[in-house]
């Protein structure tokens, strides 16, 4: 294992950012943590990268302690935000990173990797968004550090960027790479993650493959006009979720064949009914919300 979080708390004065967080990191290994906004990802990536202290619980990175400037050279991490002096020029900015590290990449080799070769004599200051974001990548993978952690890489970056990459960063999962990435796009995590751990209120819902995390939240919405209150059908066994809509009612079930056998029953005026599978994010969605209330419930 190369890092771990061990019931890890965090508070910001009235905010529990993490509640008692379990991760492991492996070699080789892409671990996708997922969540919305203010879940506690970047809290998560700040006690595992030395960048933040925990209240409580333990961390552990490679093998010591992340806030041991030696331990931490180890690693490689690209966070949302990189404050680079912008006069310097994208090779110098890379070659001054990989001389902090024992063992770094040849420059040409960083700049490829992170498509930065075209644009290596640039100011940092002359860049578009995204191509900041890749010298922010470059800075990270430069060490050949074996283990990265990428905090919403691919925010910003266009589709052909994003998907090189991701596969970048296969390439250095398949190498032996440990990588963390955080990232809100269930569609990222499905195409690179080995594990997904599902994060929500400071806590993680679920750790499972992609394939687990979806089946999981395998559901249906049905969409139909009805003269019944969506108050009445959410109260419904099977239901997760009940909502009116210019269009009727929709219903988030995962049992949808005993809902609709109930709808049917109790209102004969049951008219243009839809049914459809969840898309992935819909089921994401979903799965947070129902484990979400089910923690407040058991809180
Ligand atoms: N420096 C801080 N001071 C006060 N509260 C903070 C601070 N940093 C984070 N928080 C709070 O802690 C909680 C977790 O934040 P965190 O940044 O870890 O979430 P996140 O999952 O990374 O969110 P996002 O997807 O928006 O980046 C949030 O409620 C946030 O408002």
């Amino acid at each position: 294992m190369l890092a771990c979080l061990r019931g890890a708390q965090k508070r910001y004065g009235a905010v529990q950012a993490l509640a008692g967080v379990d991760l492991d990191v492996r070699a080789g290994e892409v671990l996708a943590v997922l969540g919305a906004n203010g879940a506690g990802k970047t809290t998560a990536l700040g006690l595992l990268t030395g960048r933040l202290t925990a209240d409580g619980g333990e961390v552990e990175l490679l093998g010591g302690d992340p806030t041991d400037p030696a331990i931490r050279r180890g690693i490689g991490v690209m966070l949302q935000e990189g404050n680079l002096p912008d006069t310097l020029r994208v090779a110098e900015h890379v070659r001054l990173y990989s001389s902090y590290y024992p063992d770094p990449r040849p420059l040409a080799e960083s700049l490829a990797l992170a498509g930065l070769t075209e644009i290596a004599q640039r100011p940092y200051s002359a860049l578009s968004g995204g191509q900041q974001r890749r010298v922010q990548f470059a800075l990270a993978i430069c060490g050949r550090a074996p283990l990265l952690f990428v905090d919403e890489p691919t925010v910003g970056l266009d589709v052909e960027s994003r998907r090189n990459f991701w596969a970048v960063l296969r390439q250095l999962r398949d190498e032996g790479t440990g990588i963390v990435l955080t990232t809100h796009y269930l569609e990222e995590a499905d195409a690179l993650a080995d594990r997904v751990a599902l994060m929500a209120a400071g806590q993680v819902l679920a750790e499972d493959t992609p394939t687990g995390i979806k089946s999981r939240a395998a559901g249906k919405r049905l969409r139909a006009r009805t003269h019944l209150a969506s108050e009445l059908i959410a109260s419904w066994p099977d239901v997760r979720s009940a909502v009116a809509t210019d269009s009727g009612v929709e219903v988030v079930s995962n049992h949808a064949e005993s809902v609709l056998r109930r709808w049917f029953a109790a209102d004969e005026t049951l008219a243009d009914l839809e049914v459809r599978p969840l898309s992935l994010e819909e089921a994401f969605l979903s799965l947070t919300a129902a484990q979400a209330s089910s923690v407040e419930e058991t809180a």
